[in-house]
C-alpha cells in the first residue's frame, strides 16, 4: 500500500462519510480536510475523520496526491479554477463527488486539470458533518465519468482510493450521466419539493391537512427535505436537460387531466398498471432505491411508555440504536418513531423483534 496525501474539500455528509472509507482501507495515507464552516471542521479535527485541517489552504493542495470535492456543484467549479492558479503536484489527480457531470468535466478540461469526474448514487435528504455513514455507499453504484482512454491508470487510482466504500464501479460519458441523473434523481426532487409547496399552499385553507398526512406523502416527499443550496446548484447545472424532462413530465399530467375530463378508465388503469409494474421490478437491493440509512418507522400508540417500551426490548436483544427520533404526535392516535441502526443486520433483526413482541406496525419507509 502506498502512502499518499488526500485532501477532501467538503467535509458534509459525502466528504465526511469517503474520508472515514478512504481511511479505513488506507491507514497509512494522510487526510487533509477542508471546509468553510468551523464547526465542521472543528468536528472532523475533533472525531479525527481527517488527520489534520491545515492553516493553509494552498501549500495542503500543492502536497497532495489526490484531491476530492465535496462541496456543492457550483462551489467545486470555482476550487477548480483556484487549484488551477497552484503549482500542484505534476501527477495529482482531482476527482469530484458532484450530482452533475457536464459542466465541471468542462471546467477541468479548460484549466487542463488532471481531472475525472465521480458520483457515488448513494445519499440522503440529510446533510453535513453529522450524517457522516461509513456504510453510506455499499453496494451502491459509483459513477466515474472519464472523458479519454488514456485516463484508465487514473480510474485505476480512484477505484483503489475508494475501495473502502464497497461500492460499484461504472464508467459512464458526462452527457449520458446527466440525462440518466436528471430522469432519476433530479426531476424526483422537483416533484416532490413541488408537491410539498403545493400542499403548503392547500394547508393555508385547511390548516390542520397536514397532520393528517399519511404514508403516501411521506413516502414520496422525503427527498425534499435535502438541502436546498445542494439542488438550487444541481438544478442550474443540468439546466437543459431538466428543461425537456419537465416539458415531458407536464405533457404526462395533460394526459391524465384529458383522461379525467372524458372519464377515460380504461387510460387510467393502464397508466398506474404500467407503473406498478415497472416499479415492482426495480431491484431492491440497490441503494438510490432504498433508503441509504436504516431507518425503521414504527406507529406507536401516543400514550406515556410506549417510547420506553420498544427501546428496552431493542436494549434486551443487543441491537443497538444510532439514533431515535419522534417525527409526530398525531392527535388522540399514533404517532411515529424514527428509529436508526447501523446496518442492515440490525434493522431487520429489530423490526422482526418489535413486530413479535407488539402489535404495533412497522415500515422501512
Ligand atoms: N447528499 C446526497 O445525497 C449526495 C449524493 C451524492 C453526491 N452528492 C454531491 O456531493 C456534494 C456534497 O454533497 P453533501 O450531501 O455532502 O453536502 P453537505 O451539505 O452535507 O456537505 C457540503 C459541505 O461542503 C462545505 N462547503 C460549502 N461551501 C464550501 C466552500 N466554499 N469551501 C469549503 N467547504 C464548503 C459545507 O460546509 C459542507 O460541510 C454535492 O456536490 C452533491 O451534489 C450529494
Ligand atoms: O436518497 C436520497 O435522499 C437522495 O436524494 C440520494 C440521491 C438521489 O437522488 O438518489 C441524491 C442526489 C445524489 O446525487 C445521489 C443520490
Amino acid at each position: 500500500m502506498t502512502k499518499q496525501t488526500i485532501m477532501i474539500i467538503g467535509l458534509g455528509l459525502i466528504g465526511s462519510s469517503l474520508a472515514v472509507c478512504i481511511k479505513k482501507t488506507h491507514p497509512v495515507s494522510f487526510l487533509y480536510g477542508w471546509d468553510n464552516s468551523k464547526e465542521t471542521s472543528q468536528t472532523a479535527q475533533e472525531t479525527k475523520i481527517v488527520d489534520q485541517i491545515p492553516e493553509n489552504f494552498a501549500k495542503a493542495a500543492e502536497n497532495s496526491d489526490i484531491i476530492v470535492l465535496a462541496v456543492p456543484v457550483q462551489t467545486a467549479q470555482h476550487y477548480l479554477e483556484e487549484l488551477a492558479t497552484l503549482n500542484l503536484k505534476k501527477e495529482v489527480l482531482i476527482t469530484d463527488t458532484g450530482s452533475t457531470k457536464q459542466k465541471i468535466v468542462h471546467t477541468a478540461r479548460s484549466y487542463k486539470l488532471n481531472f475525472i469526474g465521480g458520483h457515488p448514487m448513494a445519499g440522503s435528504h440529510k446533510s453535513g458533518i453529522l450524517a457522516c455513514d461509513a456504510n453510506l455507499f455499499e453496494n451502491a453504484y459509483y459513477i466515474f465519468t472519464p472523458t479519454k482512454k488514456e485516463q484508465t491508470e487514473q480510474i485505476q487510482r480512484l477505484k483503489e482510493l475508494f475501495s473502502g466504500t464497497r461500492a460499484k464501479y461504472v464508467l459512464l460519458k458526462p452527457k449520458e450521466h446527466d440525462e440518466i441523473t436528471a430522469m432519476l434523481s433530479h426531476l424526483p426532487h422537483i416533484i416532490a419539493s413541488g408537491l410539498v409547496n403545493q400542499a403548503d399552499h392547500f394547508n393555508q385553507k385547511y390548516p390542520r391537512a397536514k397532520q393528517l398526512a399519511a404514508g403516501g406523502f411521506r413516502d414520496i416527499t422525503r427527498i425534499a427535505s435535502s438541502d436546498p443550496q445542494m439542488w438550487t446548484d444541481i438544478l442550474l447545472s443540468n439546466r437543459h436537460t431538466l428543461l425537456q424532462m419537465i416539458t415531458q413530465w407536464q405533457a404526462k399530467m395533460d394526459d391524465i387531466s384529458f383522461w379525467l375530463e372524458t372519464e377515460n378508465a380504461e387510460q387510467i388503469y393502464h397508466f398506474f398498471a404500467n407503473a406498478k409494474d415497472m416499479r415492482d421490478r426495480l431491484p431492491v437491493d440497490k441503494k438510490g432505491s432504498i433508503p441509504a440509512f436504516y431507518d425503521l418507522f414504527v406507529d406507536v400508540p401516543d400514550r406515556p411508555g410506549s417510547i420506553a417500551e420498544i427501546t428496552s426490548l431493542l436494549g434486551k436483544t443487543q441491537i443497538s440504536l444510532t439514533n431515535i427520533k419522534i417525527l409526530e404526535t398525531r392527535e388522540d392516535i399514533i404517532g411515529v418513531l424514527q428509529l436508526t441502526f447501523k446496518n442492515e443486520t440490525d434493522l431487520i433483526a429489530a423490526k422482526t423483534h418489535i413486530e413479535k413482541e407488539t402489535d404495533y406496525h412497522c415500515r422501512l419507509q
